[in-house]
């Protein structure tokens, strides 16, 4: 059986409801927001990591052009004094026109200055024989670009980043290098226009793991190995594609969590990283969900607050309506209960005499316009006066109990047959639609059940409690009979039993005048 849930109840899952979906679409709201907020973060890194590594591309790319532009000269026009003062003026044209060359320079194979692109007179000079770049391309035949770790430099005293060729000898043998010095500082200058949040860090790094450049800038870094960190170690285990992405890592340098984006050079072995902070992208996010769920929560409190003042109010109105409801139900069952006590007689539970005499009305109408039969049986218990003075009073009530319990018991059930008491110790039977014999039979059944209980009745010549009756029938006309007439006859055969001897039932002549007697 599926169980009714009260109107409080709905109302009260209604208010949660609807508190419990604010809630949740606010946090819903929050997630999604997160989530936009960390792509918008990713992608905001992905494009500075794409603007660093072209610029780095570009600005190295530029100056290994003019080396190669020197390299080929040399190699072609020979190292007299004469070629040689050309390419120094065009070394210096070259350095003038790009502002990240801090310098041109050629050694021969002992590593000595031969020309470079400053003025030449008053000049010091070094032999840089025992820089890497040099000891590399003394030892390698390949004739692409190498870019050296940043060192600094013994002219100017600046970081500067190598970016070298070799120079052959006519018989393919080592014959010097060519060398150009990109100012770090260049760099720098470029990644300090980025806005990547106060936290957020630039890198250029080599493939061999050395740091070029980290913005914010910290001098003591620039040269430093990157192998052991988990961002050198997360590009490099990628290739070809995949070494464009971002990575989420706790930096080997301040502990910041970053969200990482990286991307190779398209030319040369170096890679760019710009990291942005996780905190500090989020702290504005974090912000604006506290104050929203602040809000959120204020107003699910308050919906909560109304909600239950409602629900009280349902409640109490539901109590009402089910007080309101008993109280009729009572007074409906009380005024049933008045209603049958005032048609019911008090002592034999039997219909009393105002009920008989509105059925008697009633059936009386009836049977005049269905033209059929109404009998009436009228009963008195015999000798009743002396058994109240022999027995008592309550005794004689008990006996009019007694008597009328098996009267109703044998009357027939039909709807309008009616056991009534008449008055003192007299009962009537009215039974429509039944004719003579069939009351007679009713009448004499109950005279002889009542005998046959012998209740003692010392007062009667019998010496049991007995009872009389007279029967008597109507087929009522209109204009001709009165209900009374029939009582009055019943009544006349009564006092014919009475007369007759007792414990005898006595029959009124069919449809006879009053008085008439059949035996
Ligand atoms: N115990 C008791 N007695 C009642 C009640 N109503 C009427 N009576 C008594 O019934 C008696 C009727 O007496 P009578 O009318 O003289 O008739 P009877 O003594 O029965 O004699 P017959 O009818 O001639 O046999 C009276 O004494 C009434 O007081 C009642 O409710 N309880």
């Amino acid at each position: 059986m599926t169980k009714r849930y009260s109107i409080t109840f709905w109302a009260t899952v209604f208010v949660g409801a609807v508190c419990l979906s604010l809630i949740v679409v606010d946090v819903w709201r929050s997630i999604n927001a997160r989530s936009g907020q960390l792509q918008e973060m990713e992608r905001l890194s992905s494009n500075v990591a794409r603007a660093m590594a072209q610029q780095a591309d570009d600005t190295i790319k530029a100056a290994d052009t003019a080396l190669a532009d020197i390299v080929e000269r040399l190699e072609t026009e020979g190292k007299a004094p004469l070629r040689l003062d050309r390419v120094h003026r065009q070394m210096q044209a070259q350095v003038a026109n790009l502002p990240q060359l801090v310098g041109l320079f050629v050694y021969d194979e002992q590593g000595r200055w031969i020309v470079n692109s400053r003025e030449v007179s008053g000049e010091q000079t070094f032999n840089n024989a025992d820089r890497e770049y040099f000891i590399y391309h003394s030892a390698h035949a390949e004739r692409g670009p190498h870019v050296g770790d940043p060192v600094i430099s013994r002219s100017s005293g600046k970081w500067i980043m190598p970016v070298s060729r070799r120079i052959d000898k006519p018989d393919g043998s080592f014959g010097g290098v060519a060398l150009a010095t990109l100012d770090i500082d260049y760099f720098r200058r470029f990644y300090q226009s980025f806005d990547i949040g106060r936290r957020g860090a630039v890198a250029l790094i080599a493939n061999s793991g050395t740091l070029m450049l980290r913005q914010p800038y910290d001098g003591n870094r620039v040269g430093m190995r990157m192998n052991d960190t988990p961002l050198f170690r997360e590009y490099i285990g990628r290739s070809g594609d995949a070494r464009v992405g971002s990575a989420n890592f706790a930096s080997s340098n301040d502990g910041e969590m970053r969200l990482n984006s990286f991307r190779p050079l398209e030319h040369y072995p170096l890679f760019v990283t710009a990291a942005l902070s996780r905190e500090e992208m989020l702290e504005r996010w974090r912000r604006d969900t506290f104050m929203r769920s602040v809000g959120v929560v204020l107003l699910a409190a308050l919906m909560g607050y109304f909600g239950k003042r409602l629900v009280g109010q349902i409640k109490l109105r539901e109590q009402a309506e089910t007080e309101l409801r008993k109280a009729r139900d009572a007074l409906e069952s009380v005024n049933r209960t008045l209603e049958r006590q005032a048609m019911q007689d008090g002592l034999t539970g039997l219909a009393n005499r105002r009920q008989f005499d509105v059925t008697l009305g009633n059936e009386f109408s009836r049977a005049m316009r269905h033209e059929t039969t109404l009998a009436f049986i009228m009963i008195d218990v015999d000798y009743f006066k002396q058994y109240n003075d022999v027995y008592g009073h309550s005794a004689g009530d008990e006996v009019l109990r007694a008597v009328s319990k098996l009267i109703r018991a044998l009357t027939p059930k039909r709807p309008g047959d009616l056991t009534a008491r008449y008055g003192g110790e007299e009962i009537g039977i009215l039974l429509p639609n039944t004719d003579i014999d069939g009351a007679h039979a009713v009448a004499e059944r109950i005279r002889r059940a009542i005998e046959e209980l012998r209740m003692p009745h010392s007062g009667s010549s019998y010496g049991f409690v007995s009872i009389s009756a007279g029967v008597a029938t109507i087929a009522p006309k209109r204009g001709m009979h009165l209900a009374p007439v029939l009582v009055e006859a019943a009544d006349k055969a009564l006092y014919a039993a009475k007369s007759a001897g007792r414990n005898r039932v006595c029959l009124a002549a069919q449809d006879a005048p009053a008085g008439t007697i059949v035996g």
